[in-house]
């Protein structure tokens, strides 16, 4: 038979073959990757459709929308029994091993040669072809200069962060004191502060301003989200060939981001060897606190000449973006919709007790005044907990040789994927009561309670389990930067960054409220943002 292009049966015939060309693709794709998959130990059970050819097919396609439902039923069914269970693969992830509670600890405890975050980190994120170069990824020294030096520096950079936060905030929302302004949260008000903030600690203020960094800084961590969608599409024995292709569009971003701060990292190297060998013209000279001093600083003292290399300092940079735009984005999205979708009272609160510690403090924000911000400390650590980010944030991969056991007698070979569930425990009734309401002051009310307290009364209370409470004290039941040594270093940061920013707009706007909270979607393993707006109108102050 003949077809005639354009006609039905031409048409019908051409989209045929796409689809059946496309099938293919996919069950090869799901086969090939099948194969190399580490293997599970056969006494574990699985969720979803199981293990078998014909239930990863299903898995991969469902798990996409089901997922969420699998890991709260493995959680009931085999967490709660003390018992580790396999999360089949889907779209983007591997399949992983979730590790009961009673486990966590034994797998905290397991040296980096054993257990390693970073081989997950590599493996997931598909560091031999979306950071530019595979070392950044293998040899992460970008996490160990962040570790050993941002929470020592945070003090300094305050001044920075609120100069940054208030001109951003002011930029974006208006100085109108009259009309309301819409804007929306994600893509005007969060994406056109944080990523300016975030690189003002990376990389100082005449870069994080510049608008073609940032587009370049934006695209990169893209590139890393295509990354983590267009692997497991690919049979893994294509990907040395297709992974270096794919990796010019980060290389791309990169070289273009450069451009802005080669120069700036190449003067600083000059200015601190100079500084260092007590140069006379440097005597009042001060390195500026960002992460380009650092880095120098710590490479210089650890003798590491690769990472004193100017490019190898730009490239980093940009691991670091990926690490935290999004995550900060997204925690303060969800965050922002729960407390302008409560009680009216609760803007109010968070208002009154930032205006009455900004006074108290000379009208300015220190790091004592910021931790006693518990309102909004809670605020914030109560929607990560209810606004769950991701099921699971704990990743580590087995690269002992002979593998690990288990305190369950489960011994998983090399390359075996862990995880530990984030999700059912932040929506477990045994561990947060009402886990389904969003209340705000959770975990402010014993911290104020302590604060009226009488000397004596003060005497008879755990404070470092009230300690415990506050958003960066991560714990077997709050898990949204992590636990362990390998937990989040950035937090600390992320705690002033937002209260900075939320306090600012909540002491200088008035923000209608948000009638209902659009419910979270889930893909995969992971919630979206709900596309939402707000409405903001600069107060009439004095
Ligand atoms: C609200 C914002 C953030 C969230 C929710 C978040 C979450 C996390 C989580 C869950 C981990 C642990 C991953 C694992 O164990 O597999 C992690 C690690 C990390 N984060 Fe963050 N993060 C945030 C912001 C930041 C910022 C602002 C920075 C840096 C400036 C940063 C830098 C890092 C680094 C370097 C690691 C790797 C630590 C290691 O492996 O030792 N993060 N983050």
């Amino acid at each position: 038979m003949e077809l005639r292009s354009g006609s039905f049966v031409g048409v019908h015939f051409t989209l045929f073959n796409v689809f059946a060309t496309c099938l293919t693709y996919f069950a090869v794709t799901i086969a090939l990757n099948f194969l190399r998959a580490p293997k599970y130990p056969d006494e574990l059970p699985w969720v979803g459709y199981g293990k078998s050819w014909s239930a990863s097919i299903k898995n991969f396609f469902e798990g996409f929308t089901k997922c969420r439902d699998w890991l709260q039923d493995g959680y009931k069914k085999y967490h709660k029994e003390g018992r580790a269970f396999v999360i089949p693969s889907t779209l983007g992830m591997s399949a992983e091993v979730s590790i009961p509670r009673s486990q966590m600890q034994w797998m905290l405890d397991q040296p980096d040669s054993v257990l390693s975050t970073g081989e997950a980190h590599f493996d997931t994120l598909n560091g031999a072809y979306a950071f530019i170069d595979p070392v950044l990824l293998k040899d992460a020294y970008h996490e160990h200069v962040i570790h050993k030096n941002l929470a020592r520096n945070l003090n300094a950079i305050i001044p920075e962060l609120v100069e940054e936060v208030n001109d951003d905030v002011q930029e974006v929302c208006g100085a109108d004191t009259q009309q309301f302004k819409k804007v929306n949260l994600m893509d005007e008000f969060l994406m056109g502060i944080i990523p300016k903030i975030t690189n003002r600690m990376l990389v100082g203020k005449s870069v994080c301003r510049n608008p073609e960094f940032l587009k370049n800084m934006m695209a990169f961590t893209m590139d890393v989200v295509y990354g983590f969608m267009f692997f497991p599409l690919l049979p893994r024995p294509l990907h040395p060939f297709l992974g270096p292709i794919f990796s010019l569009l980060p290389k791309y971003h990169y070289w273009k981001g450069r451009k802005y701060t080669l120069p700036i990292i190449k003067k600083r190297l000059e200015d601190m060897r100079r500084k260092d060998a007590d140069d006379p013209a440097y005597a009042d000279w001060k390195a500026p606190n960002d992460f380009i001093s650092w880095s120098i600083r710590t490479a210089m003292d650890e003798g590491k000449t690769d990472e004193l290399k100017p490019g190898r300092i730009a490239m980093r940079v940009c691991p670091l973006n990926f690490a935290s735009i999004h995550t900060t984005a997204l925690t303060a999205h969800s965050a922002l919709i729960d407390i302008l979708t409560a009680d009216p009272s609760v803007v109010e609160a968070l208002r009154e007790e930032a205006t009455r510690i900004y006074n108290e403090d000379g009208q300015q924000w220190t790091k004592n005044g910021l931790a006693r911000m518990y309102k909004l400390d809670s605020a914030i650590r109560e929607s990560q907990r209810h606004s769950t980010m991701a099921m699971s944030l704990i990743s580590k991969k087995v690269v002992a040789k002979e593998g690990v056991t288990s305190p369950e007698g489960i011994h998983y070979p090399n390359g075996c994927l862990l995880t530990y569930a984030w999700l059912p425990v932040a929506h477990d009734n045994d561990v947060y009561e009402k886990h389904d309401t969003y209340d705000p002051f959770r975990f402010s009310r014993d911290r104020e309670r302590f604060e009226s307290m009488t000397l004596e009364e003060k005497a008879g209370v755990d404070v470092l389990k009230l300690r415990q409470s506050g958003m960066v004290t991560t714990g077997h039941s709050h898990q949204a930067f992590g636990h362990g040594r390998h937990a989040c270093p950035g937090r600390f940061f992320v705690a002033h960054e937002l209260k900075i920013m939320f306090a600012y707009l909540f002491m200088n706007y008035e923000i209608k409220p948000i009638l209902e909270r659009p419910e979270l979607k889930w893909v995969g393993r992971a919630s979206m943002p709900p596309n939402v707006d707000i409405e903001a109108r600069r107060r009439q102050l004095g």
